[in-house]
């Protein structure tokens, strides 16, 4: 019998983060106009760990998340999902490797309008092409989880704010994804939704193990990550 050759201690480490930022640097903009928008951030970030980044406008939140997620690449630095370098990635890759890996939350669920609650889910799995009998049942699933199972066949105009955004968690996590990627989603919410649905990412998160980055303005949900950070003009501490 043959044993797998042991991992070596680096290797070991990238997949125990499953995020991993190291040195980036993103640059927007072109000549005297240029910005740092991100400057020399390292991250890493482990499964089941929720991480909260806030900072004041214009700091580089959305920057980060939009790094993080293969949607830009940076200047410097590398960025490993899973082990993965994305920046290594021709751009197919790297749309391959987002959409297995990682899950996004929006600020506003983005539902589509024709579509129920399930749909919304099943809708995601069959871009993926991962329209199974398995993927079907986590959907269920999952709305279950969430809170929406009676709510499963609800169009979003027959839901609340804070229903659609249980939505858009649960269809960031129909493909199982290692990491999930959260943009002020309780921005659009009244306190009490706020609460509820920060208490749930950190509950999914959890759930999943997924390595969730929650980028936030409203420090009265800070307490439900296992961490803060703070972006100040493209640095994170
Ligand atoms: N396309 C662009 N070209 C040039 N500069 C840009 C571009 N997009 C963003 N910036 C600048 O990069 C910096 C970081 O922007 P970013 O949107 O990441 O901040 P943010 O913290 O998400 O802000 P907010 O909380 O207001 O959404 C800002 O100074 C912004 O003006």
């Amino acid at each position: 019998m043959t044993h797998p050759a042991p991992a070596t201690d680096h290797s070991a480490t990238v997949e125990a983060a499953v995020l991993r930022l190291t040195g980036v640097t993103l640059h927007l903009g072109h000549e005297q106009q240029q910005v740092t928008a991100l400057d020399a951030v390292d991250l890493d970030v482990a499964p089941g760990e929720l991480v909260a980044v806030t900072g004041p406008s214009g700091s580089g939140k959305s920057s980060l998340l939009a790094v993080a997620g293969g949607l830009q690449s940076p200047t410097a630095g590398t960025v490993h999902v899973a082990g993965v370098d994305l920046t290594a990635l021709k751009e197919h890759q790297r749309t391959a490797h987002r959409r297995r890996h990682i899950g996004y939350v929006f600020q506003h669920a983005n539902l589509f309008a024709s579509l129920t609650a399930r749909e919304q889910l099943l809708l995601t799995a069959h871009v993926a092409g991962r329209l199974d009998r398995e993927t079907r049942q986590r959907a269920d699933e999952l709305l279950e989880a969430v809170g929406m199972g009676a709510r499963a066949d609800h169009r979003p105009d027959r839901l609340s704010g804070g229903e659609r955004q249980r939505v858009g968690i649960a269809r960031a996590l129909v493909l199982a994804p290692g990491v999930l990627l959260v943009d002020e989603p309780t921005s659009a919410l009244d306190r009490a939704r706020a609460r509820d649905i920060v208490d749930l990412l950190a509950a999914q998160t959890r759930a999943h193990r997924t390595a969730t980055v929650m980028v936030t303005h409203d420090h009265e949900i800070l307490d439900a990550a296992d961490r803060v950070l703070t972006l100040r003009d493209g640095r994170l501490s």
